[in-house]
């Protein structure tokens, strides 16, 4: 479990940033992050790496303040994919690159091998071993630095934006992987814009609003009940706005959910 307690913080130069920020990130969650630009999602997410130091408050896991660790030591268990994932690649090849986590570790050459192999075929990468990580697109870089966190055995995975600017099948692709992952045990906590990606795929959201955490609880909970989505900068999803117009259907986090209900009762099923 990661805990950010009373957290106050600012960039030193004295503009307040964060105010107060609680929230736990409990293991095997996929946790969407929200709200508007400049709100301080990123600022959250480089406090619990390690990047930025609060001004007052504690970082725990598992209980214990991981506030004198830094960067690289959490790197060991939070895996970061940057906005712009190239910037964390450094290395000549595809393998050579998600190699790098492990051997830092003071993994052996064998244990390395496996981890690599083992994070390869989780990504879908195998074919891309020897590929030169600059050259390859958007989300096979993506895919890159999701799989150099799992060879290094991370239990938590932070993803900054990941889709924005994909096209839908390259959206769909990534949170089918991130899925598989969570399922298969990963903590995920993702920065995103898209309500879509928030109602279909996340388990809770958080929502910062004014240098503070507003809301926190289930995706339904966020687009059925908040009253202030505009003021924070989210819209509802076109399959929740449906689903609430039409007089006793459930609720449905996807249009592919709502079409299924539609199909069903027009078939008099439901
Ligand atoms: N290095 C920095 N120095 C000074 N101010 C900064 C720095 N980085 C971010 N800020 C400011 O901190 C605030 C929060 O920024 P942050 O990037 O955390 O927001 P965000 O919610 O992730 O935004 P976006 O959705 O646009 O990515 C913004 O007002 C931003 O201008």
């Amino acid at each position: 479990m990661l805990e950010m307690k009373n957290v106050n913080f600012d960039y030193g130069n004295g503009v307040p940033i964060l105010k107060e920020v609680n929230l736990i990130i409990g293991e095997g969650e996929f946790i969407g992050l929200g709200g508007r630009n400049g709100c301080g999602k990123t600022t959250v997410t480089r406090l619990l790496m390690g990047l930025e130091k609060p001004v007052q408050g504690d970082i725990l896991k598992d209980g214990k303040s991981i506030i004198k660790q830094d960067a690289s030591v959490r790197s060991r268990f939070i895996g970061y994919v940057f906005q712009r994932p190239e910037r964390q690649m450094f290395r000549p090849t595809v393998a050579q690159e998600i190699a790098y986590g492990p051997q830092q570790l003071g993994m052996t050459k064998r244990e390395t091998e496996e981890a690599v192999a083992e994070a390869m075929e989780a990504t879908g990468l195998q074919k891309l071993a020897d590929a030169y990580p600059p050259n390859l697109n958007r989300g096979e870089k993506q895919r890159v630095a999701i799989a150099s966190a799992l060879a290094m055995h991370t239990q938590y995975l932070i993803l900054d934006e990941p889709t924005s600017g994909q096209d839908s099948a390259e959206k769909t692709k990534l949170m089918r992987l991130l899925t598989k992952l969570n399922d298969a045990g990963l903590t995920i906590l993702l920065i995103t814009h898209d309500m879509d990606i928030l109602a279909q795929y996340c388990k809770r959201v958080i929502v910062m609003g004014h240098q503070t955490k507003y809301f926190d609880g289930t995706p339904q909970k966020l687009f059925t009940e908040c009253d202030e989505l505009v003021d924070l900068g989210l819209t509802r999803p076109q399959s929740v706005t449906l689903s609430m117009a039409v007089a006793g259907m459930k609720y449905c986090k996807s249009m592919a959910e709502f079409q299924d209900e539609m199909v069903k009762r027009l078939r008099g099923n439901a």
